[in-house]
């Protein structure tokens, strides 16, 4: 699905650092863990709440990018691999954070490297749930996440000007 055929679920700067902030000590109940991977782009803000939060100071990406095809999720490709700092390390000491998981198909890929590595994310969707470990807020499969990072203040047509 695209933006435009869905719910729209907006987040502000706020609510985006305080739903990571929330993240953050759900993880920290659990510990144990030594490194950070964030998934680029959106993982890198909430992986870096994240690891001020939990004083983590190792940090990696994994550098990813998807293609599209007729509103379909297509091919996940990778265009940075793990560094070696991680890949040295136990895996179940890294923690894997994007901002959501959707269809997950990226979180599929990025599991398949690190298989014992704990994956969270901010925002599940019913769909990539069973791939997440840990998140905070899920939203249906119809809305669209819109990120502080991605958006401005605009103007908002009222609700009854978009029709039955
Ligand atoms: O579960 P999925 O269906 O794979 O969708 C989730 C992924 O989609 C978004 O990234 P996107 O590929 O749009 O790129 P970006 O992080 O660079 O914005 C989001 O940041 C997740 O990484
Ligand atoms: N910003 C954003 N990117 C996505 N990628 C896959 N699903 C979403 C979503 O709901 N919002
Ligand atoms: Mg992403």
């Amino acid at each position: 699905m695209t933006p435009t055929d869905q719910k729209a679920f907006p987040v502000s700067w706020d609510a985006f650092h305080r739903d990571a902030r929330a993240l953050a000590w759900r993880l920290s109940s659990i510990g144990g863990f030594s490194a950070i991977v964030a998934v680029t782009r959106g993982g890198l803000v909430p992986a870096g709440v994240v690891a001020r939060e939990l004083g983590i100071r190792v940090i990696d990406t994994i550098c990813v990018a998807s293609y599209h095809e007729e509103n379909q999720r297509g091919d996940v490709v990778v265009l940075k691999p793990l560094s070696e700092t991680i890949l040295a390390r136990p895996s179940e000491e890294v923690l894997v954070i994007d901002d959501l998981v959707d269809t997950g198909a990226t979180a599929k890929v990025v599991r398949a490297l690190l298989p014992k590595a704990h994956f969270a994310t901010v925002y599940a969707k019913p769909q990539g749930r069973p791939m997440v470990d840990t998140f905070v807020t899920e939203v249906s499969q119809d809305t669209w996440i819109f990120f502080p990072w991605d958006t401005g203040l605009s103007f908002q047509a009222p609700i009854s000007a978009h029709g039955a």
